[in-house]
């Protein structure tokens, strides 16, 4: 019991002298001894999780992945137990449906292997790793971080809100939020001043999803100014690269926790009764609505959904479908605008393709090429989920495009990084909506990298409802305007920084109103 005689202050020196040998040993191990040992990728990442959240925190993580995959090639050790994939037959084998399946209901926690790896979870199936979807204690999961059971249920039932039909009947809402839009665009364009398209794209998407998840919009377009819902949710994805990186140190994230100022947990809780609020004010309008959340309402009772849990799901559709489909509608601005013929090709398209502006509905603009061209260029370039979503290898390990990947390793497909990679996309860097046309120059572009809604039983399940929506925004604001970028948004793309979602800045354009 030679510890006993030691003072205190030794005692004290005791902890430094420990945690640095803990970290030397867990470093030898990640080198030398870790299942993922043979995989390539620069040393500071190899040896521990730091120099990746580092860069996660910093913004810049999906274009160093980039510059990783061109020194490493198409699989790099990114942290000791996380592999990134730039090869397109990644995004089948880690989200595609594997045959076999085991019968997990969870998502994956940590199994604690020394440097906050990934717990297995169970077999067969590649799971969410929770330490980036990061579920809140005391919060029901919602169907982006639910376990596979609950997730099959929560999707039946949500589907049938994006079903055709539902979208036809809910086309006379969405189109309400479009004529708002351009009104309010024609009033603000009139003056001659500067208009941030990005904030416009973002006040229309958040009416539109809230009015499909809550019944009420969030009144964004009709104030010209942001909900603080809507604010909130900017202002914490940067926040969320910071608890995702403490989620490997748990002690941490409780101290964090301790320290929240009283001040912030009862806006939260405020946050919480407006939310339950509005989905009561939605379930006292009947079942019988075309909306998102009509399907969850029809079997809380069977299924016993409690509030909570439906207020979770509602509260995720607006978070999945609306910056998501601003974002690609500033980006896809962006680049039309500094992309004069691509902007000129698509205007005559659309003020070509209809007599009037009532034409312009969810059939007629489905029917225009070039402007569904235009959107998946942008996807390509500026894909609103441009991070790597990752993944955990189930017991028995995987094989992940041709690599045996043992079980426990997290594993992802960094959009942003496989769709800059000039080894699947000629000039990457480069708007060419030609590409998505047959234009025999791109012949040898790997098409089959491109799933910007991924694929598989979590894909995106609004995909219909974001192009839809994005045709149709697009084709009014160009029917309805001569668009030219302001002097000091020229830059609006190289600016910016990724914290899970793009930091847009301000996308400022003056707006001609066509005379009809
Ligand atoms: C351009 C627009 C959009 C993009 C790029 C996009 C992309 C994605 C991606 C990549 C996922 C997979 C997330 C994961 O693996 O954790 C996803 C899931 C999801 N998206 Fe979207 N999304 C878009 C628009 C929408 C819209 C309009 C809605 C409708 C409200 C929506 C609702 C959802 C939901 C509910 C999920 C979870 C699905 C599941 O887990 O089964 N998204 N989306």
């Amino acid at each position: 019991m030679a510890l006993l005689n030691l003072t205190p202050w030794q005692l004290l020196a005791l902890i430094p002298i420990s945690l640095t040998i803990y970290v030397a040993l867990s470093i030898a191990y990640n080198l030398f001894l870790h299942p993922l040992r043979h995989f390539p990728g620069p040393l500071p990442m190899r040896a521990t999780r730091w120099a990746f959240s580092l860069r996660h925190m910093a913004g810049t993580l999906p274009f160093d992945v980039l510059a990783l995959h061109k020194r490493y090639g198409p699989v790099v050790r990114v942290a000791p137990n996380e592999l990134a994939f730039a090869d397109p037959r990644a995004w089948r084998d880690i989200m595609g449906h594997r045959p076999g399946q085991g019968s997990s209901s969870t998502t994956s926690s940590s199994g604690g292997d020394g440097d906050g790896g990934a717990g297995a979870g169970g077999a067969g199936e590649m799971l969410k790793w929770d330490k980036f979807y990061m579920p809140v204690e005391g919060v029901p999961r919602d169907i982006v971080n639910a376990g596979r059971e609950e997730h099959a249920l929560l999707r039946r039932t949500m589907a049938h809100g994006f079903s055709e039909r539902s979208m036809r009947e809910q086309q006379p809402l969405i189109k309400g939020y479009v004529d708002l839009l351009v009104r309010k665009l024609r009033e603000k364009g009139e003056g001659g001043g500067k208009v941030d398209m990005a904030a416009w794209y973002n006040y229309t998407t958040f009416d539109v999803i809230g009015d499909l998840a809550f019944g009420e919009s969030f009144g964004c377009l009709d104030n010209s100014d942001y909900h603080p819902w809507v604010k909130a949710i900017f202002e914490v994805a940067r926040a969320g690269t910071v608890f995702q990186t403490l989620a490997h140190y748990p002690i941490l994230v409780k101290l964090l926790l301790a320290l929240i100022p009283t001040k912030f947990l009862e806006e939260r809780e405020k946050h919480m009764k407006m939310t339950l609020e509005k989905l009561k004010r939605r379930m006292e309008a009947g079942k019988e609505r075309a909306d998102l959340v009509e399907g969850l309402l029809k079997r809380a009772d069977e299924w016993g959904l409690t509030l909570e849990k439906l207020q979770a799901n509602s509260a995720i559709l607006i978070i999945g479908g609306s910056e998501t489909t601003a974002t690609l509608l500033s980006g896809v601005t962006y680049f039309l605008l500094t992309n004069p013929e691509a902007m000129k090709r698509l205007t005559a398209e659309i003020r070509g393709a209809f007599r009037t502006e009532d034409e312009i509905d969810f059939a007629s603009v489905s029917t225009l090429p070039y402007l569904l061209a235009c959107l998946d260029e942008a996807l390509r370039m500026y894909p609103p989920v441009p991070v790597g979503l990752p993944r955990v290898v189930p017991k028995g390990g995987a094989t992940i495009a041709g690599h045996y990947v043992p079980e426990t390793t997290v594993v992802a497909v960094h959009q942003w990084a496989m769709y800059h990679n000039d080894d699947h996309f000629k000039d990457p860097f480069v708007y060419h909506p030609e590409r998505w046309l047959g234009d025999p120059a791109f012949a040898d572009d790997h098409k089959e990298a491109f799933q910007p809604f991924h694929v598989g039983p979590r894909n995106c399940i609004g995909k219909n409802l974001a192009y839809i929506e994005m045709r149709l925004i697009l084709a009014r604001v160009l029917w309805n305007f001569d668009l030219q970028i302001a002097e000091d948004s020229l830059d609006w793309m190289s600016k910016q920084r990724i914290y899970n979602l793009w930091e847009k800045g301000k996308l400022n354009v003056y707006l001609t109103p066509v005379a009809k």
